[in-house]
């Protein structure tokens, strides 16, 4: 009989409890046995709940405290020798020193860099290697979680971020060759294979993502390479497992590689099914990732079912697994804590443990069995009303959308032209001073809002208290010198879900918490059905918040690209069709703002580039509807109106023609980690448009000082025209507090003046 599984779970729990436990332990107020013990008890309580919804095998190891990437440099002992000590000292201390920096307890140790996960809202620890970089195996995690798993009577196997693609995904400190370390790596696999085949583990999974990825010669070497010596070694089976697209041109070489089973992901790419199995060699479990692991929709099982099927013919049930197209990272933990949906709408929907139980609805129909027409019927059903839902179609969505033309996104005049109106407009000093928009989102005013929800304060009481601080943020901006304010986002729950709640077409949970990074968690909205803006959204807090200053006041949105990449997305129209509703939605809003009064409005594009396809041969085709949305969205404003975009963790080379052509009048960017490098970008294609480069990394509680800013900014002023140079932080400020925020903030201000001085001189 074929098997049921999946290749990860989401750990961060249904209610966040281990969030919660984080944060609890991070102060300090929760004694040394408790984040160990909820991290046990969740861990157990998904095993159960995935064999409950009818998984037979359950990964390990799949579960961290922070992220799997940096369990993986810690298990290989690469780490960077700054934080050696403190990790032999206390393990637990020294990892989170690792995942958020430390500034105390006489340590000023970093972090490490954060980058996303392939395309998702997901980011992962940037392990951090070098030339003659050793690799020592140390730590048993994955071993104990699976005795742990075993001594609960579940059928377990240890998931391993496969060597390859975590050297591929880490980063060295001197710009040596990554690759050049598997052979100082392999020997901690293989010692580690070796221990779990001692301990009677039958299966283990290497996550290879990297596979779906484009190779160059050398990847592929070291593929063929690190499998043909772990081949060698004592091993559990090995299920090498792919996913995020398809294989192409990299099938050849899966195939080639002596593993004993491999995963595809036959949700994004079920177009590959055909040519895996012609090319499967004998004797291979093929793992079918049948239900999407990205998404939240039910799935289509009749598809599932026909691609199991055809899988099931030719290798057989000995060899055929029925799994998700990814880990369920990406999803939520359980539907059945959303009471607050909208029947229809929630019948639709599957969360992590509903797509368990799809899998096992697909696994009955496989063998026939005869309740499984039922359940099939059910989910027929489902997905029928869902596509011819009045509620998803909305035809003066469509037609608008199909009516909106390249025109409606050409601004009126030339950057050149439009600058000087603006200029006349704002009198802004040179290098104005600005930030990217949230104020810090403290304990009272998240309390206010569940209060609010709860219904404990009413509306006004809300608006009030909200209002209070917006005066409190413009006052303290004011103080601190600022050119440019923000009115400061404490209405805003988070910057995407805030825009779902408000138009229509969109969806949103009570409970359906992502990771977005350690113990940080987003609800992505649910884009359902067409996407229209039934009132304005943000128009009357631009407008308070201009009432108090005579400053301009930079309104704030999140653009279309954006609110597409961090929502869970119809699948039954292309996302380029649905950016374009937004975008049209968003156009509205800017618009009256300008209305409004609004002179400088800023558009949120932080998604756009790891929206950009996994493959490059994908890449033309996203970034024409992504920058076409962009400027529908914010370009209908006349020449006076000045359009801001953002855009943090960027690799800008790829993208830099696409910036350039959103047009936007000024584009702040994350550079201070970087030291200014992400510039280059800029410089060389000499981007003609304001430029306002990061001078202070807002992910740390450290506040830089003046000369650390001043110091960045001449190195900015020296690659690129002061007149085309803001002055801003690398990113909102939601997640610090105000002590830090203010300080930094005069810093940032201090260092701008000396920057006037020298320019005046
Ligand atoms: N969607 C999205 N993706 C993004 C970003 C982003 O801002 N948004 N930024 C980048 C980095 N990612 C981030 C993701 C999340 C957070 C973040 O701060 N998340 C908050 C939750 C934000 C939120 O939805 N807050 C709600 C709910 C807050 C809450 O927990 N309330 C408590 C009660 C209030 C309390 O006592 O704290 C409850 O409901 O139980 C609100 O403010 O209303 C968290 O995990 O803590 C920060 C950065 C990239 N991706
Ligand atoms: C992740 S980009 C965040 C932009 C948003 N305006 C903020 O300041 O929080
Ligand atoms: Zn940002």
């Amino acid at each position: 009989m074929s098997i049921v599984t999946h290749l990860g779970f989401p750990r961060i729990g249904a209610k966040r409890e281990l969030k919660f436990a984080l944060e609890a332990h991070w102060r300090g107020e929760a004694d040394a046995q408790e984040l160990p013990r909820i991290a046990a008890d969740l861990r157990q309580r998904h095993w159960q709940l995935a064999r409950e919804a009818g998984a037979d095998v359950v990964p390990v190891n799949d579960f961290s405290l922070y992220d799997h990437v940096l369990d993986h440099a810690v298990l290989f002992d690469a780490v960077p020798d700054s934080h050696r000590p403190l990790l032999a000292d206390d393990a637990l201390a020294g990892y989170f020193a690792l995942a958020r920096g430390r500034q105390s307890g006489g340590h000023d140790l970093r972090a490490l860099e954060m980058t996303k996960w392939f395309d998702t809202n997901y980011h992962y620890l940037v392990p951090e290697l070098q030339r003659g970089q050793r690799f020592r195996l140390s730590g048993d995690k994955p071993l104990a979680h699976w005795r742990e798993a075993r001594e609960l009577g579940h059928d377990a196997r240890p998931v391993l971020l496969g060597p390859v693609s975590f050297l591929l995904l880490a980063k060295t400190v001197d710009g040596s060759e990554r690759l050049d370390l598997l052979d100082a790596l392999l020997p901690c696999y293989a010692e580690l294979l070796g221990q779990l085949a001692a301990a009677g583990v039958e299966w283990v999974q290497l996550d290879e993502p990297c596979l779906v990825l484009d190779l160059d010669e050398a990847a592929r070497k070291a593929y063929a390479r690190a499998y043909a010596a772990l081949a060698e070694v004592a091993s559990p089976k090995r299920l090498l497992a792919t996913y995020f697209g398809p294989l192409l041109d990299n099938l050849a070489l899966v195939q080639s590689l002596p593993v004993h089973g491999l995963h595809v992901d036959l949700a994004r790419a079920p177009q590959q099914l055909s040519a895996v199995l012609d090319s499967l060699p004998e004797g291979r479990v093929l793992s079918t990732g049948l239900i999407d692991g990205r998404n939240i929709w039910r799935a289509d099982l009749d598809q599932a079912l026909a691609l199991a099927q055809r899988a099931h013919k030719a290798v057989g049930s000995e060899h055929l697994w029925l799994s998700s197209s990814c880990s369920l990272l990406h999803v939520p933990v359980d539907l059945a804590h959303e009471t607050a949906l909208a029947a229809p709408l929630k019948s639709w929907l599957a969360f992590a443990r509903q797509k368990i139980a799809e899998l096992a609805v697909v696994r009955c129909a496989l063998d026939g069995e005869a309740d499984s027409e039922a359940a099939l019927n059910e989910a027929r059903r489902a997905r029928a009303t869902r596509l011819l839902s009045p509620l998803v179609q909305k035809p003066a969505v469509r037609e608008r959308a199909a009516a909106a033309s390249a025109e409606h996104g050409q601004r009126q005049s030339t950057f050149a032209q439009r600058s000087i109106v603006q200029q006349q407009a704002l009198q802004l000093p040179a290098f104005p001073t600005t930030t990217i928009g949230s104020f810090p989102q403290t304990g009272p005013v998240r309390e206010a809002r569940a209060r609010h929800r709860k219904g404990s304060i009413d509306e006004a009481g809300y608006v009030d208290f909200l209002r209070a601080e917006t005066e409190r943020a413009v006052r303290a901006q004011e103080q601190i010198g600022l050119d440019v304010l923000v009115h400061g986002e404490f209405e805003r729950n988070d910057m995407v879900e805030y825009f779902g709640e408000q138009l229509s077409g969109y969806a949103f949970t009570r409970n359906g918490w992502v990771q977005s990074y350690g113990s940080r968690c987003v609800k992505p909205p649910i884009i359902y059905g067409d996407v229209a803006r039934p009132a304005p959204m943000t128009v009357e807090w631009s407008r308070y918040a201009q009432s108090l200053t005579p400053l301009p006041m930079k309104g704030m949105l999140t653009g279309p690209v954006t609110m597409l990449a961090w929502s869970f997305v119809r699948d039954d129209q292309q996302r380029a069709e649905t950016c374009r509703q937004i975008a049209l939605a968003l156009r509205d809003e800017v618009l009256e703002l300008e209305a409004a009064g609004i002179g400088i409005i800023q558009i949120d594009e932080p998604a756009l580039r790891e929206g950009l396809p996994l493959r490059r041969a994908d890449w033309a085709a996203y970034l024409d509807w992504a920058v076409e949305s962009f400027r529908l969205c914010a370009n209908g404003v006349a020449d006076a109106t000045q359009i801001h975009t953002h855009m943090c963790y960027s690799e800008f080379n790829d993208i830099i023609e696409a910036v350039a052509a959103m047009d936007a009048d000024v584009v702040s960017i994350e550079t201070s980690r970087s030291r200014m490098e992400l510039l280059d970008a800029f410089v060389r294609y000499r981007y003609p448009n304001g430029i306002g480069p990061g001078v202070y990394d807002i992910h740390s509680p450290r506040v830089p000082s003046e000369q650390e800013m001043l110091d960045l900014l001449r190195k900015a002023r020296g690659l690129i025209p002061p007149q085309q140079l803001w002055v801003n932080p690398d990113c909102g400020l939601k997640t610090r507090d105000w002590p830090e925020v203010k300080a930094a903030l005069e810093q940032m201000v201090a260092a701008t003046r000396v920057l006037r001085a020298e320019l005046a001189a």
